[in-house]
């Protein structure tokens, strides 16, 4: 071929499509489809994607390739073409698509290098340009006029790797390997032919007789207290071998994690589990929903869906919201699969993403667990994807590329054709009314495992407790339970919802609510250094000692953070030992695992914390949770906040009494008569779903009808109103008469770092041609929205975020 059409990283409406770029002669048989090119683009040389090859042209000049970043393709086949369909799904550049598919390090600026990989002799010429040295700039390479396929043979057999130094870090790591470079027999002979006083190069010689396998060399110099000196004479007699090796930074080194055997399964287990082995054995794409309670051994029923999957040579996906959080799910995972399993999660760092995602490229694992951006796996054979906790907003991206996980899985599901499972104990109501239609399948687990009851949950109405005299935020009831718990030696969970009850300064004698200048909204107290901070824009200050108002001293805050539960819990209950876990205690790597962990072996009563300890923890000793402020969300400008409601004090009270100690829940409310607490409270989902489509039929919301929001953003409030209205008004002029289009109107949060926001939301059943009349809008506006602090308008056809 001689062409390369090539998808250029300039993100535009004309760089949507491709542009042909000439093949050298040099780079014949490595450009294909999926690699990284660099081309020139105008005055420029950036970086590209080949989307495709074609023998001839059309374009009258056509420029060359300069350099290909890949040998092998980054992006497959499917991922390309899931590439234009996501461009088109979410109306993002099919650039910004193929980007968001691909670790973060492989976007960053480089320095080539090549790297022999052994000590073996290259071709001469090539050996030649090396001139002993183990690393080189490729430049050397290419001044040395040598033809690439020289090269390319050797990269290919694994004799030089293209190396990238992304702002002087490593992006592969390597170590050099020893291990015996001869038989056995050869070895002992040779030792006998050592002069006596060779004894270190004995010792080596005698290690490699009884040991055969490879060795990291510094590890058996460490081992024989010996140097290099003594290994050099053998490796050039060629009694051992000595090479280079990659190795992955691997985020579990230094973990081992207990082999554990698939459980018998339970008769509601196993009829979860018999339509989708079925599926898998059928290779057939099908949906399911697996509505399981907490505890009901959804995750015994995934890792055995897998197995299959595996025992028929297939990958699969495995998504969990931020899995850091859940450090229980990945031992689970290791246990059962071993070093089959990759893991992609944000606490990683970026080198050690780039490790996780180039061992599901070179097919090393079978199995990825991840978070959101996981769903993008370059596997080729995908056998089955699930995604646990379905419901999960995290699983809608909400920057860039606005997608929803579930629907890419679904597409992915369609491409490779296999199962998709859904798995929650409170389905989104978008999936459960897809369920009920058929349109996904529903399984259901009802039960818990060994036979354990859903814990007794309490609710406690917060207004009566005030009337009795309590201004505490502990009810009598809570504190007394606490206290139960601790003389048993049983452990406790508290739970905070921080979402929408953060800490902010106020003036008690003339209600000054301290602001960030900068946006519209509440600065958070922090009590470290006595600061005051935006959560938007990071602007801080110290807490002012008298209202800047009224001067009055009477400032202080309000509000309950994590930090002052835990305060007001060691004065009620001083000898409890608490751990919190909250953003504050959680930003160090690993931290994690270690209160986790901490907690796990009973170093501490009671675990308090945010939103991160709602899900998946799973301790045998836990018999209580309580839920401090659970109306806290239902205060929050959103249709879906009783949803969510809902499912976070299921979620929470699903972490009691999992094994064979019964659990109990006390949950403080203001409203304990709000339908989605007192549902919860006694686990009833299907009434809460009847009760929820009502209302989201009475007020035109999904699932009964499609949202799409529209954001028009800009540091000039009369332009933005201007902007939001001529939208609004196109949209109304073009749309049929059965969709809705509500608005302009000021986002609930107005400004946001000095640029005012106004929104319009247009509510429709069916609006074939919706994409092409908002591409139309960004296109008229595209030239204001490139001006630097200028206009943006952000389109999100499943919005999630309402503010
Ligand atoms: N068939 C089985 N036999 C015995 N024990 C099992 C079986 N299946 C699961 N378990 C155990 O029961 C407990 C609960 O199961 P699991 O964690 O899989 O439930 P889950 O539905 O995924 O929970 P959640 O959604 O609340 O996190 C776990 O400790 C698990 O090891
Ligand atoms: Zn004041
Ligand atoms: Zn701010």
């Amino acid at each position: 071929m001689n062409y390369a059409r090539v998808i250029v990283d300039v993100p535009s409406q004309n760089t949507n499509r491709p542009f042909d770029y000439q093949i050298p002669e040099k780079f014949k048989g490595i450009v294909q489809p999926g690699i990284r090119v660099i081309i020139p683009f105008g005055p420029r040389k950036i970086m590209g994607y080949v989307v495709g090859l074609a023998e001839e042209t059309t374009l009258q000049k056509v420029k060359s390739i300069t350099d290909c970043l890949d040998v092998t393709p980054v992006l497959t086949d499917e991922l390309l073409e899931l590439g234009k369909w996501l461009s088109n799904y979410t109306l993002s550049y099919y650039i910004s698509c193929l980007q968001v598919m691909l670790p973060q390090i492989m976007k960053a600026k480089y320095r080539k290098e090549l790297w022999k990989m052994t000590d073996e002799d290259l071709d001469s010429d090539l050996e030649h340009v090396f001139q002993g040295r183990g690393v080189i700039p490729y430049e050397e390479f290419e001044n040395s006029k040598l033809s690439y396929h020289v090269l390319r043979k050797h990269i290919q057999a694994g004799e030089v790797d293209v190396h990238y130094e992304v702002k002087s870090r490593e992006t592969k790591k390597v170590t050099r390997i020893v291990e015996p470079g001869a038989e056995e027999i050869q070895l002992i002979e040779a030792l006998e032919d050592l002069p006596k006083q060779a004894n270190k190069q004995k010792q080596i010689l005698e290690y490699f007789a009884e040991n055969k396998q490879p060795v990291p060399k510094k590890q058996l110099l460490e081992t024989l207290a010996t140097t290099a000196a003594s290994l050099k004479p053998l490796v050039e007699k060629g009694l051992v071998k000595e090479y280079q090796q990659e190795v992955f930074r691997d985020p579990y080194e230094n973990r081992r994690f207990e082999r554990t055997e698939p459980f018998p399964l339970t008769e509601e287990q196993s009829a979860a589990i018999s339509p989708i082995l079925q599926t898998i054995k059928n290779e057939k794409h099908d949906v399911f929903l697996l509505h399981g309670v907490t505890g009901s051994g959804k995750t015994e029923v995934y890792l055995q869906s897998i197995q299959e999957v595996l025992d028929k040579g297939q990958e699969a996906i495995m998504l969990v919201p931020e899995i850091a959080l859940t450090p229980q799910m990945v031992e689970r995972f290791k246990g059962r699969f071993g070093s089959k399993v990759a893991v992609l999660h944000s606490a990683l760092s970026a080198g050690e993403k780039y490790d996780e995602w180039r061992k599901i490229q070179r097919k090393e694992v079978q199995v990825v667990v991840g978070a959101r951006s996981a769903i993008f796996a370059p596997f080729t054979n995908i056998g089955l994807i699930i995604i646990d906790e379905e419901h999960e907003t995290s699983y809608k991206q909400e920057d860039r590329t606005r997608y929803h996980a579930r629907d890419v899985a679904i597409e992915r599901g369609k491409n490779n054709l296999c199962p998709v499972v859904l798995g929650s104990a409170t389905p989104a109501l978008e999936s459960y009314a897809r369920a009920v239609k058929g349109n996904y399948q529903l399984l259901s687990l009802k039960k818990r495992m060994n036979e354990a009851a859903m814990p007794e949950v309490e609710l406690i109405d917060m207004r009566e407790e005030l009337h009795a005299g309590n201004r505490s935020m502990f009810s009598t009831l809570l504190k007394e339970k606490l206290e139960e718990r601790l003389a048993k030696g049983e452990q406790s969970v508290l739970f905070l919802n921080r979402r929408g009850y953060s800490t902010f300064v106020m003036c008690r004698d003339c209600g000054y609510v301290m602001e960030c200048p900068h946006c519209d909204i509440a600065l958070t107290y922090h009590r470290k250094h006595e600061r005051l901070k935006c959560h938007y824009c990071s602007y801080e200050e110290p807490v002012p000692s008298k209202c800047p108002e009224c001067e009055s001293k009477t400032i202080r805050y309000f509000g309950t953070g994590t930090q002052k539960v835990e305060e007001v819990l060691q004065q009620l209950i001083p000898e409890a030992r608490v751990l919190r876990m909250d953003v504050d205690t959680t930003r160090r790597k690993g931290a994690h695992e270690k209160i986790l962990g901490k907690f796990g072996s009973k170093e501490a009563d009671i675990l308090l914390g945010t939103q991160m300890i709602a899900k998946g923890l799973d301790f045998g000793n836990v018999t209580l949770v309580g839920v401090l402020a659970a109306d806290a969300l239902l205060n929050l400008p959103d249709f879906r906040s009783a949803e969510k409601t809902f499912q976070l004090i299921t979620q929470v009270s699903g972490r009691a009494g999992r094994h064979d100690k019964p659990g109990e829940v006390v949950v403080q409310t203001y409203t304990p008569e709000h339908y989605s607490i007192e549902l919860a409270g006694s686990y009833q989902y299907e009434q809460f779903f009847n009760e929820e489509m009502k209302l989201r039929k009475a007020f035109n919301y999904p699932p009964y009808y499609f949202l799409t929001l529209v954001t028009v953003s800009h540091p000039n409030q009369l332009k933005v109103q201007e902007v939001t209205q001529k939208i609004a008004q196109f949209m109304r002029q073009k749309l049929s008469e059965h969709s809705h289009v509500l608005g302009p109107t000021p986002s609930a949060l107005t400004r946001i770092n000095n640029r005012y926001r106004y929104q319009c939301m247009i509510k429709y059943k069916q609006e074939p041609e919706l994409r092409k009349l908002v591409q139309r809008i960004l296109h008229y506006y595209e030239e204001e929205m490139k001006q630097e602090n200028g206009l943006q308008i952000t389109v999100d056809f499943q919005p999630y975020q309402l503010m």
